[in-house]
């Protein structure tokens, strides 16, 4: 009898604390052996040399947005999930939105999870929405499994999916306190944006500066600080999603010190793109919250190297190329949401690890571990640990690669990092003990159907 199915040989683990050479044996899905320093004894069906690469906890993106079903022209399970298997992610999280109908009761939950199930290459669970409409169904949202709730404080761009008046908010926390969940917030302040970007548009004031001056950073600061309230008032765990600015992690940090439970996101683009790349690349970078200054971008890096930021989400939020273009030159009207599922290690290893000494237990801690732990996974996921599911990412740090197109399984191959190089390339992903990404391709998976893209 073999004892394993597979056995990792020769690579350096990214442990919590530090790095070290040992060898992971797996079986039936889950790691149940890790030695270090020592050759693991005993024989496998399969044995990957990882001599030369990293060995990452499988990444966990908290924040993409595959938009099935009713919008897959636009991304989809299969591109998507893809996608992130090509950038060492194991799991992820889909937004409620943009997929129609939204996930914000039972049966839009079950719709996209029969999706997920036939056409994901990785692991996932799905959020589920608050909306002014649904305070009554969160609880059969739980039933049938969500992660947590997503809120948005200003319009999400989706006519299905509405944003959370106070009323809403404070009404949904006090539900999901209840039941012992979590509420994701997009927060940006309505009245301020609306006024702002009115003003802009009156004025045919319609650049990429424009827009970022109409969505400015005490826009969060203000919907974070009313939403901390509620979460005080009724003891709701919160997850600010997306924030731009170390000004808005400052306020979070604050909150943790009084002892409100709330943790920070932010995302790749916000850590290496600033507004005037915004200017130069056009609507393929824009998003919202907008990009900020080149100060912004390395107060952010602080305040993640002081740990201060508890989770790093792609919110890959894609949409069709008539959508993201722009012929006039109005940035109001095209689509906000960037591509990134695939990128969101490559950027925090160049920019983080190799530019400015970011570790890795950092980057894995942000990317990993610590969603797991916020989300209730850990440490099934999270951790390269025995008894841990099988979800790997082998990374080889030294190596670079210019990434062009055609190397991105999105539906559409639209990034803002087509041509930049990056140090630091994913070779093999493992999720649940399958290899389902290795140099470049996708292998064929029993359980998900071979779909044309
Ligand atoms: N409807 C969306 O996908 N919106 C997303 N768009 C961005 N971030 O520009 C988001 O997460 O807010
Ligand atoms: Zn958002
Ligand atoms: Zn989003």
């Amino acid at each position: 009898m073999l004892l394993y199915d597979l056995i990792i040989r020769n690579g350096m683990v990214v442990g919590p604390e530090a790095s070290f050479t040992g060898e992971i044996g797996i079986k039936n899905g889950k790691i149940i052996k890790i030695t270090r320093d020592i050759p693991i004894e005993g024989k496998a069906k399969e044995e990957i040399d990882a001599i030369g690469l990293h060995i990452f906890p499988g990444l966990i993106d908290t924040h993409v947005h595959f938009n099935e079903p009713g919008r897959t022209d636009w991304e989809g399970i299969l591109t998507g999930s893809k996608s992130l298997a090509a950038g060492g992610v194991t799991t992820y999280f889909d937004m409620p939105l943009n997929s129609n109908p939204p996930t914000i009761d039972a049966y839009g939950f079950r719709l996209k999870q029969e999706q997920a199930i036939k056409k994901s290459v990785t692991d996932f669970r799905l959020w589920g929405g608050l909306v002014p409409e649904n305070v009554q169904l969160l609880e059969e949202l739980i039933q049938s499994g969500v992660i947590g709730f997503k809120a948005f404080m200003s319009p999400s761009g989706i006519d299905e999916f509405h944003h959370s008046d106070d009323a809403t908010l404070m009404a949904g926390m006090g539900e999901i306190a209840r039941l012992g969940s979590i509420l994701a917030v997009h927060a940006e302040s309505t009245v301020m944006t609306e006024l702002l970007a009115a003003g802009k548009i009156k004025e045919g004031k319609l650049s990429a500066l424009d827009y970022c001056e109409s969505r400015p950073i005490i826009s969060e600061m203000e919907a974070v600080r009313r939403l901390l309230s509620y979460a005080e008032l009724t003891g709701c765990k919160v997850h600010i999603v997306h924030a731009s600015s170390s000004k808005v992690v400052e306020l979070i940090t604050e909150a943790k010190k009084k002892g409100i439970d709330v943790t920070v996101e932010t995302c790749p683009h916000y850590l290496s793109l600033t507004s005037d790349d915004f200017s130069r690349l056009g609507p393929i970078a824009k998003c919202a919250p907008p990009l900020r200054s080149s100060e912004e971008v390395e107060a952010l890096w602080k305040a993640l190297a002081n740990g201060e930021i508890d989770v790093i989400g792609s919110d890959h939020s894609p949409a069709p190329p008539e959508m993201k273009s722009s012929k006039d030159g109005n940035m109001f009207a095209a689509w906000g949401g960037i591509s990134g599922a695939q990128t969101s290690l490559s950027v925090l290893l160049e920019e983080g690890y190799w530019k400015r000494n970011i570790s890795l237990q950092k980057i894995a801690a942000a990317m990993s571990t610590n969603p797991a732990k916020r989300f209730g996974l850990y440490p099934q996921k999270g951790a390269v640990a025995e008894g841990s599911d099988a979800d790997l990412a082998l990374i080889s740090l030294n190596e670079s690669f210019t990434l062009k197109a055609d190397d991105l399984f999105y539906r559409h191959a639209h990034s803002p990092y087509i041509g930049k190089m990056f140090r630091g390339k994913n070779r093999i992903t493992i999720v649940k003990g399958s290899i389902v990404y290795r140099n470049g391709e996708i292998l064929p998976q029993e359980n998900t159907e071979t779909i044309p893209q």
